[in-house]
């Protein structure tokens, strides 16, 4: 679908900021919603920048639907990718209204639209959170899912049945579902990144507001679990593989029916303090820590099994820890103060 228009929500953030410029060099063209209620208009500057393309974008709410449907009555849509949504996992055991109307009402809304409009195909950020505790690593597709343990992860796992419901109802839409597992790094230009706004919670923001001398130490949550070193291992993945999994994932679109799902990780995990030690050498800076109690709902070890999104969309994460690293701290120590005060 190279050259056709593709409505991304939540296109001013981490993630969706990313994949506006591999869509761009895909040749695709990205339309961008968001409400900058996580973002900063500067990211989709940069992005501009970066691709030397002007990109349309919309300060609009998923729950305004009008302002939904004016932008679909302006704008040849041909898919939506979806990534807007509330993400922060304390916050949403404190509001869980606030994430059950922006996640699931916010989708919803757009589904409303979209099929009030004649725009079929849909392509949805999830989450590996969806899986619940490992019974089995790596974890396939076929992993069970729907044992949330917060309410951030239910909306995911809320809006993805109903995704499969409504691609059942629906004969014409066809929905990819990415399960990402942990997303980290950045542009190699340095110009676009994670930016969190008040205490990060995952553990890469944290590491690299300590090395850029933002925080004092890093707390290592749990060293006693059954991993290599005791502290927790992730996947993690680099938010550029990760955005080319989308550019395959709207490639695939043309050629299913239904619902897909994919992981969409590395398959190898990294402790804690392997993290620590390979950000250490990709920075040239220490990263002091300490050792705390576990986080509560944490799991020992947590990667993909990502050998589908290979078969079937002919995606593979290319990009290992210590590039991720590299360019986590190439944003970080060019915009020690993220986006807005440099
Ligand atoms: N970053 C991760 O670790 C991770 C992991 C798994 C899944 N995801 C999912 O991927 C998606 C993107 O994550 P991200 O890390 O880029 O987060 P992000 O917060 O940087 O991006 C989400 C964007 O959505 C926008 N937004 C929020 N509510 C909105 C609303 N009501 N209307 C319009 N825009 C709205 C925000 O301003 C933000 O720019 C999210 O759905 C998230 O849940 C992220
Ligand atoms: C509880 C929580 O937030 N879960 C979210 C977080 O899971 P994860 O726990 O997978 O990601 P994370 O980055 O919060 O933590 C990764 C690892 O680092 C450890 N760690 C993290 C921060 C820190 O300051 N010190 C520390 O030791 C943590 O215990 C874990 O072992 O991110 C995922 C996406 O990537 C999902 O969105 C999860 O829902």
């Amino acid at each position: 679908m190279p050259g056709k228009q593709v409505l991304v929500t939540g296109g001013a953030g981490y993630i969706g900021s990313h994949t506006v410029v591999e869509m761009v060099t895909a040749g695709f063209s990205p339309v961008v919603l968001d409400n900058l209620s996580n973002a900063c208009p500067e990211s989709l500057k940069r992005v501009e920048a970066i691709t030397g393309t002007s990109i349309p974008f919309y300060s609009a709410d998923l729950l305004d639907k009008p302002a939904l449907q004016a932008i679909f009555d302006k704008h040849d849509i041909e898919a939506v990718v979806h990534f807007a949504g509330l993400k922060a996992v304390g916050e949403s055991v404190a509001k869980p209204l606030s994430y059950y109307k922006v996640n699931v009402g916010g989708t919803t809304n757009l589904l409303e639209v979209m099929l009030e409009k004649g725009v079929y195909n849909f392509v949805f950020s999830s989450s590996a959170t969806v899986y619940g505790e490992p019974q089995f690593l790596p974890i396939t597709e076929s992993h069970p899912a729907g044992a949330c343990i917060n309410p951030y992860g239910r909306t995911k796992y809320v809006i993805e049945e109903i995704l499969k419901d409504l691609s059942i109802a629906e004969k014409n839409l066809r929905v990819v579902l990415l399960r990402y597992f942990n997303p980290i790094g950045a542009h190699k230009s340095g110009t676009i990144g994670e930016d969190p706004s008040g205490i990060p919670n995952n553990l890469l923001p944290y590491v690299s507001q300590v090395a850029v001398g933002r925080r004092s130490e890093l707390s290592v949550y749990g060293s006693d679990y059954d991993t290599v070193d005791g502290t927790g291992v992730r996947d993690y993945v680099h938010v550029v593989d990760l955005a080319l999994g989308h550019i395959a994932a709207l490639k695939k679109l043309e050629d299913i029916s239904g619902c897909k799902v994919y992981n969409l990780g590395t398959g190898t995990g990294y402790s804690v303090l392997q993290v620590v030690e390979a950000f250490e050498k990709a920075s040239g800076k220490k990263v002091p820590y300490k050792i705390v109690d576990r986080r509560a709902g944490d799991s020992a070890s947590v990667y993909a099994d990502p050998s589908l999104a290979e078969k079937e969309l002919g995606w593979k994460a290319e990009r290992g820890l210590t590039e991720m690293c590299e360019d986590c701290w190439r944003w970080q120590s060019q915009n020690p103060q993220g986006f807005k005060k440099d």
